[in-house]
Parts: structure tokens; sequence; C-alpha cells
């Protein structure tokens, strides 16, 4: 038996789609209501420059996304630079910043972080190299290691950006035991993406269409920007970006190479200050891609503690290509090694080898 009139049915099923579709954004208003937990991110050196680029940053959901809540803590020496840092951050009136804490004092700084970016230190001037600022921020870095394991939260991601930023790490790690080796990481990415920009640029192209640089060994002017696995989009598919260079055309084996080597040399030198836009920026990069992941078929770099892979000593903090899942990176392995990366690769390690030996110098 028919319940209803030809005519009516159209209407019933109208109706039906009406109240469905009410009852979704009931369901999706009440959803919105259960926000996620605040996460808490410490940042070091926080009324410096890189410090005041990344805050807003943070803030603003760069880093962990616009539907996660955060609670910075700044950490600074420069008691009322951080206040001011901190005053402006209040007026910014950020829908997900839900708490601020500005201190001087490490214990209070790391209580309960879950993710540390540690820039608090003394850049480089003009003619030096990243290692000459090595006995102050090595030293740093050692009494800060011991706040992180005792107050900070067991799991807490550490990215270490100081110079000499993989030196840095490693004091870190030796001085904070407790931390599992793979939750301390240093920050590399802002080489990568110098490399992909290069590359974006040489060849005319937008940067989102090129992937899988590496960055290999030490944040420093040993570094070897490797672009032998980097890869292009096309109509249909990738290519590699060696291919779109004349077998003659060695500005990827030189000139590539040294620009980004030298890239954190030339803002120096331009701006009389170091990077500290993309660096906040790379930051950004680097603890998104760590916590929410890379995305499939792209490897980024990160400083992370050599295994041995690729025949890095163990026991260095060395520059990888890796990807990252569920919260966790692992090493890209099996990438074919010439001759040419194999000595470069080789040159960076040697240099972390000397590093290590100096920092411990200057801390014993
Ligand atoms: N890994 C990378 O890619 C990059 C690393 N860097 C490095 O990052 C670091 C920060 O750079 P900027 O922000 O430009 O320098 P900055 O001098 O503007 O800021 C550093 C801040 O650290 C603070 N500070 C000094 N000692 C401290 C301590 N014991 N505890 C807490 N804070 C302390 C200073 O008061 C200052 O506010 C430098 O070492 C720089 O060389 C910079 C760019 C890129
Ligand atoms: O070069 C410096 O000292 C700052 C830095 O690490 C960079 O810009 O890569």
């Amino acid at each position: 038996m028919e319940y209803f009139q030809p005519i009516e049915k159209p209407l019933v099923l109208l109706g039906c789609a009406y109240l469905s579709w009410k009852m979704i954004r009931h369901i999706w208003g009440v959803l919105k209501t259960f926000e996620k937990e605040p996460v808490t991110v410490l940042v070091t050196g926080a009324a410096g420059q890189i410090g005041y680029a990344l805050v807003p940053m943070i803030a603003r959901g760069a880093m962990l996304g616009g539907d996660q809540p955060v609670i910075i803590h700044m950490l600074d020496v420069a008691s009322e630079s951080l206040n001011a840092v901190k005053m402006e951050l209040i007026d910014s009136a950020f829908p997900l910043l839900r708490g601020v804490v500005a201190t001087t004092d490490v214990s209070e700084a790391c209580q309960g972080v879950n993710i540390a970016i540690m820039a608090g230190g003394i850049p480089r001037r003009e003619g030096m190299e990243r290692k000459d600022v090595m006995s102050k921020n090595v030293s740093i870095y050692k009494s800060q290691a011991s706040a992180l394991q005792q107050h900070a939260a067991p799991d807490c991601k550490v990215l270490v950006v100081a110079n000499p930023a993989n030196t840095n790490a490693l004091i870190l790690r030796e001085f904070a035991p407790a931390i599992s080796e793979k939750n301390i990481t240093c920050l590399t990415r802002l080489d990568h993406n110098r490399a992909l920009a290069q590359i974006s640029e040489k060849l005319d192209i937008h940067v989102s269409e090129v992937k899988n640089v590496i960055i290999w060994g030490n944040h420093s002017s040993t570094q070897y920007p490797d672009a032998s696995h980097a890869t292009v989009k096309i109509e249909r598919g990738e290519k590699r970006v060696a291919e779109l260079f004349a077998d003659d055309d060695k500005w990827l084996q030189t000139e590539f190479i040294t620009t980004v080597q030298q890239r954190g040399a030339e803002i120096i030198k331009v701006r009389k200050q170091s990077s500290a836009l993309s660096a906040a920026s790379a930051v950004c990069d680097h603890i998104r891609d760590w916590v929410l992941g890379t995305p499939k078929g792209t490897w980024v770099s990160m400083g992370v503690y050599s295994d041995g892979s690729y025949g890095i000593p163990p026991g260095l903090m060395y520059s990888f290509p890796v990807t990252c899942k569920n919260g966790e990176w692992s090493i890209v392995e099996g990438l074919k090694i010439d001759a040419f990366s194999r000595e470069k690769m080789d040159a960076s390690a040697r240099e972390l080898i000397e590093e290590k030996v100096l920092a411990n110098s200057c801390l014993y």
C-alpha cells in the first residue's frame, strides 16, 4: 500500500534531507566544542631575533596546525625584552593561545613542556664560523639539559637551533641521558629549504614542485647539499632534477652546493644579523613534519643521532634524509651514494668529530 501520493513523495524526501542536514550541523557543532588539549611549547632565546619571529608563528598554528591550542613558555636572560614579547603576544589576541609564561628561570621554563625549541645563545657575526660561538653556547646547553630532563614531559621533543646546532644538540643529549635520543634533533631544515629554493629559482618553477633534496652532515659550511635524488613534479609524474640539466652543466655539483653552504654567511653580510624569519619558518616546518608526519613520497632533512646509517659514525648528531610518521622520524635507507657524495659526507662527519672534541675541551 502506498502511504504518500506521488505528488507528496518529493516533498517528504526534501524534508528528510533538510532534517539530516540540520542533524549533521548540530553534531558538527557539538564536536567542535571538544577541542584538543593544549600543547606546551618552550622557546629559549625567545627575546632574540628568531624568538620574536617564531612565537607568533606558533601561536597562529603554523607549527602544530590551526586546530591545536598551545601554551608558550619563553626563556631568556634578557628579562625586559622578554616581558615585552609576552605583552605583544597577549595583545595579539591569538585564538589558539591558551597561556604564556615568560621567565628567566630555566626550571620554570621547562616545566611540563611537550616541545622544546632551543634558540638561546649568541649568534655568530660577520667573519665568524658557527663553531666560533662554541664555548659560550655549549655551556648553555650543558646547563639547560638537566633542567629539561628533570622538568619537561617525559616524551618531550627537542629541537636545537642555536649554533653550533649539531654539537649543542650532542652536548644536550650527553647531559640529559634520560631523554630518548630519538627525541633530540637539530635544525638543518633551513638549509634544506634553501636548497629547494635555489633549484626552484634556477629552473624557474614553483618551490612546491621540487622535493627530496638532502642536507647531509653539519649545519656549517661543510654541510653537503645533495640534489642527486631530488625530483620535480611534471605533468604526469616526476622527473629527476639532474635530468633537467645538460650533461656538461655542473651547477648542481658546484654553485648550488656553495650557495647553500654559504647562504647563512651571505645573509649576515647583507643584513648584519643572522637569518631569523627563514629560521623561524624552518623551525615550524621541522616540528610540523615530525609531529604530524611527512607527506607521502617526500623526505626532509633533520639533524639526528647517527645510528651508523650510510657509514656515518654512530654517536654524531648528523643531518640525514628522514621521513616522519606517528611522531617518529626514520632515516631514509638505501639511497645510492656515489664517490663525489661519499667524500663530502665524510668531510662533514670529520668536522663533527672535531667539534665534539672541541666542545668537550670547553666543558671539562
Ligand atoms: N640552525 C639554524 O639553522 C640557525 C641557527 N641560528 C642560531 O640560533 C641562535 C639564535 O639566533 P638569534 O635569535 O638570531 O640570536 P639573538 O642574539 O637575536 O637571540 C638569542 C637570544 O638568546 C638569549 N640568551 C643568551 N643566553 C641565554 C641563556 N643562557 N638562556 C636563555 N636565553 C639566552 C639572548 O638574550 C638573546 O635574546 C644563534 O646561535 C644563531 O647562530 C640562527 C639561524 C639559523
Ligand atoms: O649562519 C649563521 O650563523 C646563522 C645560521 O645558522 C644560518 O643562517 O644558517
